[in-house]
């Protein structure tokens, strides 16, 4: 059982462009509506590859009602806070070409209690000993920056391995506290973390490996259409594929966890479902999740100890 905690889940709304003109109106020929945020997204592809989670999230307002709706109907079980505060909505536009342009809100303001009460809510399915906890997406108003630190505390205390998806301060927070399994940020936010930019393979490596000494076993760094890096304290990995032309890539990070954690054998290996699971799906619209006819294992390539002298851009 793999336990999810969203602290700012969302209703993704996806409208489809073929050209964003800013400044202008635009008329979308298609749109998409879909349970979102970090956690969630994990839960929703887990439960489509039959691994069994459970997805802890605030709610509140009608649209939080319709988003612990929409989850029901797809079989994701879920654990919801109830909040004063409204659910929020994130908005995609995708044009024709593939570009996606995301903007997010900063979702409810959370009460003292309200936090506490999310907490108490974790705390109850920690006690239950699952596999692993996935943390992922912002923080809501009103959570502390050291929310995930808190967090972090509880499953030491029940002994379950914790796994980080966030960024900004509340990423340094945590990272800074210890005591993680896994962390997965993409190259833009480990490069925000360790406070320099990252060109190369190598450069990624070093930061990686800060970041294991500071905290964690082990780091899975996302690379967009350059695959994805794995870092451990004795070993790197690199996968990758063609580039593909994307539908959306909302929610690609959040299937390359999930694939990671679906996956059994060797890091490479462990790697390879990982960008499968991305890759298939930058190729559905809106924040749509995978499900196992969409994998493609075959056309992912992986590399041990990939040369730390090239490009993120040539992988
Ligand atoms: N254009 C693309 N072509 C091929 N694969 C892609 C492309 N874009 C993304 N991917 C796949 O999806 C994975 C995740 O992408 P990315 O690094 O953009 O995630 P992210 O920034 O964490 O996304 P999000 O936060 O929206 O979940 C990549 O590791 C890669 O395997
Ligand atoms: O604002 P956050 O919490 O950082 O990200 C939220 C979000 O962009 O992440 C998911 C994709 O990874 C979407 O479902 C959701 O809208």
């Amino acid at each position: 059982m793999i336990v999810t905690l969203t602290p700012n889940p969302s209703l993704d709304r996806a409208l489809e462009v073929d050209r964003l003109e800013v400044g202008e109106v635009n008329r979308a020929h298609g749109g998409h509506l879909h349970p979102g945020g970090k956690g969630i997204n994990v839960s929703r592809v887990l439960v489509r590859h039959g691994v069994p989670t459970l997805a802890v999230l605030p709610t509140g307002g009608a649209d939080g009602a319709r988003l612990v709706e929409m989850l029901a109907e797809i079989d994701v079980p879920t654990l919801a806070v109830p909040l004063a505060d409204q659910t929020r909505s994130n908005l995609t536009i995708v044009e024709s070409s593939g570009v996606t342009t995301k903007i997010n809100a900063p979702g409810p303001r959370l009460t003292p209690d309200e936090v506490d009460a999310l907490l108490a809510a974790l705390e109850t399915q920690l006690r239950t000993q699952p596999g692993a906890l996935v943390c992922a997406g912002s923080l809501p108003l009103g959570a502390p920056e050291t929310f995930f630190v808190q967090v972090a505390g509880l499953a030491a205390r029940y002994g379950v391995p914790f796994i980080l998806d966030t960024s900004g301060v509340p990423l340094t927070r945590a990272v800074r506290q210890g005591g993680l399994t896994l962390v997965k940020p993409n190259d833009e936010e480990l490069a925000e973390l360790v406070g320099r930019e990252l060109t190369t393979v190598g450069d990624v490596v070093d930061a990686a490996r800060e970041v294991i000494a500071a905290c964690t076993r082990a780091v899975l760094v996302s690379l967009g259409a350059h695959g994805a890096l794995l870092v451990l304290a004795d070993g790197v990995w690199w996968a990758g594929g063609p580039p593909l032309v994307p539908l959306s890539t909302v929610g690609a990070g959040d299937s390359t966890l999930a694939g990671f954690l679906t996956a059994d054998g060797s890091p490479g290996d462990r790697l390879r479902t990982a960008v499968a699971f991305g890759r298939a799906a930058v190729l559905l619209p809106g924040t749509a999740v995978p499900d196992p006819t969409d994998i493609d294992l075959d056309a992912v390539r992986v590399v041990e100890n990939p040369d730390p002298r090239l490009a993120l851009k040539e992988l």
